[in-house]
């Protein structure tokens, strides 16, 4: 406790400052500590058993948080915007299971619905007089949503939809809020009218009764069991036996079916069916910025409480975080969840700015968006749960039991790697819009490629090269980007040169494709760091702040430079002989870091009840809180501290003649 002290007593960082920037301002800060207040003092969110509860209890008790925070608590609060509500999710903790109706079906009739149809849908939604899930995906196809098999047939007469689950694999799997809790559904499914497949189109379907909540004729629903992680989330199957609905729950801002069943098609692009998934991947990295810096805090807390051998006689056994390669491994993540605070911030202002386009029906920032908020996405929740495993480790023994937090924050992260579009899958779409982009530069001299691809049409090494440079950094990045998009460029071409058609010549090069994509998004995110690091908010603080801030941002872009050293030396952007340099930058400047560590963690500003870790305590009182923790197991509470397997089991082998 004392020793936790001594390092907040000794850092010069100003905490407070910090945290006002990252949450955007004094007032948004004690905001969110109502927030937090409100939760804390409220039993129904009590947790100290929450370790210990089964999957069924878990289940039950985040059905109950919900419906009181949906009742109580945010009509006390007065929360309204995303922003507050999602502060309020993750104070409360554990997965909301109600979370989809506010996340996916009401953005989706919001940004899909024609006027009418929102005017009738969304005081439903707000008010919660129905329940709403996003029902996309099937048994049998996630990533290729043109392949989505279930129909929505027009039927002219009734002026209604037939939907139905044609096949085994069509059976709707996975979604969120489906298995038990939802009323309505917004059903993806393939629109035919006239005879012709006009694709996959988005249809509101009520799923159960609003009388007594049974499954409406037709429907077959339930809960798809347990799962890696996500106990408290009731995801679900769901087969239509040809549900009728009326035409105009197809949502119809976009497309339209007239009454004749004639199809009106999008004025502008077919893919703006696809905007929830788009809204919620640049939501993600910032949930990805939330679940690791948790993780920062509890095990860098922890590094500084721990100690581990005596390395002088007479002296203290040293702090972990005294080992220089703790400090690596902790103050290099550091370095990388702010990496993902500033792109995450710039992914949903781009996000704003194209909707406030699309709006006026103009499309030239949705492939930016697409390529970028999926190359985002993709790398913010790769580095976050592998980010997430490096702090458990870090944290030895201890890290392993489910009281370190680390189990819960990398059971609801790791999926974030797969849901809203497999990563891989992702940066696939990030490569194609590189692709084309470059294609475009090398055809057409007097095109200009939006900023962040600017190097496809010069890259230059500087001379005289200063790694502490954030411009140089950034010409260094530029030169390997380019080389590793021109190399899956050509190994693209290549293979269309020696007849494999479109398909095979794509797949060949796979791997190059992603490589490229996962090399522009890192590029992304250290301009992001350099840029937003340069901006007047930045530029206003306390000096030292701005010294460590600059220090992380060198950390987090030379980091990947020496990982990643063979690209960059394959595209001449480096030489083999400066990597010693470039180690010695980064180890100087974790350094200068490491004194101010335990502050950058507090000015993420989580109460304990948020990080629910016996080693993340901000009084870093750890042992106590261990030794309060295994007061509460069940398992050693039987009569005389004997538990039954004793007389059931061991008790025979004990006396067992073998
Ligand atoms: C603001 C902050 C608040 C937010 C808070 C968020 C908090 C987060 C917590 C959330 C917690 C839990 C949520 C979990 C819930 C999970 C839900 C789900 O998983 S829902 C299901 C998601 N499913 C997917 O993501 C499927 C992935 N697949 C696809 O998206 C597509 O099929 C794709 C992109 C892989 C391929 O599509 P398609 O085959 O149709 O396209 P092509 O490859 O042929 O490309 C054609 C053309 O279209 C362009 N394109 C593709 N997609 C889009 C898009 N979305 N937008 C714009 N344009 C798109 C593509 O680039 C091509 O363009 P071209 O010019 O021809 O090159
Ligand atoms: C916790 C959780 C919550 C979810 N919630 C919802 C929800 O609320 N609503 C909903 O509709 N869905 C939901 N999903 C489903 C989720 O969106 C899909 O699982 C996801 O989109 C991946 O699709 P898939 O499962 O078909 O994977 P697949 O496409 O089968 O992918 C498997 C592997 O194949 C590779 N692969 C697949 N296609 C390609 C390709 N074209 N090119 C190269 N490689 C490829 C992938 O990289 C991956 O490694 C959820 C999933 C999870 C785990």
């Amino acid at each position: 406790m004392e020793t936790i002290a001594a390092e907040r007593k000794a850092s010069k960082l100003a905490t407070k400052e910090l945290t006002y920037f990252l949450y955007g301002g004094e007032e948004m800060v004690l905001r969110k500590r109502e927030i937090e207040n409100a939760v804390i003092s409220d039993p129904t969110y009590d947790i100290t058993k929450y370790h210990y509860l089964t999957r069924e209890e878990l289940f039950e008790q985040a059905v109950k948080k919900s419906v009181h925070s949906i009742t109580k608590l945010m009509p006390e609060l007065d929360i309204l915007g995303v922003f507050e509500r999602h502060s309020l999710t993750s104070v409360i903790g554990g997965e909301n299971p109600l979370s989809l109706h506010t996340d996916m079906f009401m953005p989706t009739i919001t940004g899909q619905g024609s006027d009418e149809q929102q005017e009738k849908w969304l005081p439903l939604a707000t008010n919660y007089k129905i329940i709403g899930c996003y029902a996309q995906t099937e048994m049998g196809h996630g990533t290729y949503v043109r392949g989505l098999e279930t129909t929505a047939t027009y039927d002219p007469v009734k002026q209604e939809f037939d939907i139905h689950s044609p096949t085994l694999t069509s059976i709707k799997w996975w979604p969120g809020t489906l298995g038990v809790n939802a009323t309505h559904a917004i059903v993806p499914a393939r629109l035919i009218t006239k005879g012709e497949d006009k694709g996959i189109h988005n249809f509101i379907v009520q799923l159960r009764s609003l009388d007594n909540h049974t499954a409406m004729k037709g429907i077959t629903i339930g809960d798809i069991g347990p799962k890696f992680g996500y106990a408290e989330m009731d995801n679900g199957f769901l087969k239509f036996e040809h549900v009728r609905i009326p035409r105009d729950n197809l949502l119809m801002r976009f497309s339209q079916v007239l009454p004749d069943g004639t199809y009106v098609r999008p004025k502008t692009s077919s893919k703006l069916s696809y905007g929830t998934m788009v809204l919620i991947r640049a939501g993600l990295s910032k949930f990805s910025f939330e679940m690791l810096s948790r993780a920062l805090t509890i095990a860098i807390r922890y590094s500084i409480v721990r100690r581990q051998t005596q390395n002088r006689p007479g002296e203290a056994e040293t702090q972990l975080l005294d080992y220089v390669n703790q400090q690596h491994t902790l103050i290099t993540l550091l370095a990388t969840v702010f990496g993902i605070y500033f792109v995450s911030q710039d992914t949903i202002q781009l996000y704003v700015k194209t909707q406030s386009q699309l709006n006026e029906e103009n499309m030239e920032l949705l492939p930016e968006l697409h390529a970028s908020s999926s190359g985002v996405k993709a790398i913010s929740t790769n580095l976050a749960s592998q980010g997430i495993e490096t702090c458990r480790i870090a944290c030895g023994g201890h890290g392993y039991s489910l009281s370190s937090g680390f189990p819960f924050l990398y059971q609801s992260t790791t999926p974030s790697m797969t849901y809203e579009g497999d990563n891989n899958v992702l940066l696939l779409q990030t490569a194609r819009y590189l692709i084309k982009i470059r294609k475009e530069v090398q055809e057409d001299p007097s095109y200009s490629p939006p900023d962040n691809v600017n190097y496809l049409t010069e890259a230059v090494r500087p001379r005289n090269i200063n790694f502490r440079s954030p411009q140089h950094q950034l010409a260094l990045y530029q030169c390997m980007v380019r080389a590793c998009v021109d190399r899956a460029a050509t190994k693209v071409s290549q293979g269309e040169k020696i007849g494999l058609d479109y398909f095979d010549a794509w797949n060949a090069a796979a791997v190059e494709l992603i490589q490229c994509a996962e090399a522009h998004t890192h590029y992304v995110m250290v301009k992001s760091f350099i840029e937003n690091i340069d901006k007047e908010e930045v530029r206003n603080m306390s000096p030292y702040n701005q010294f460590i801030l600059k220090c992380l941002s060198d950390i987090f872009s030379l980091n990947y430079i020496l990982n990643k050293s063979g690209l960059f030396i394959e595209a001449g952007a480096i030489y083999g002989r400066e990597l010693n340099e470039i180690r010695e930058v980064i180890q100087s400047q974790i350094l200068e870091v490491r004194p101010a560590a335990v502050s950058l963690v507090d000015a993420f500003d989580y109460p304990d009840f948020v990080l629910r870790s016996v080693l993340g305590r901000k009084d870093g009182d750890v042992y106590t809180a261990m030794w309060e923790w295994v007061q509460h197991n069940p398992r050693n509470k039987h009569k005389n501290g004997v538990h039954p397997v004793y007389k059931k089991y061991t008790r025979k082998l004990l006396r067992a003649k073998m």
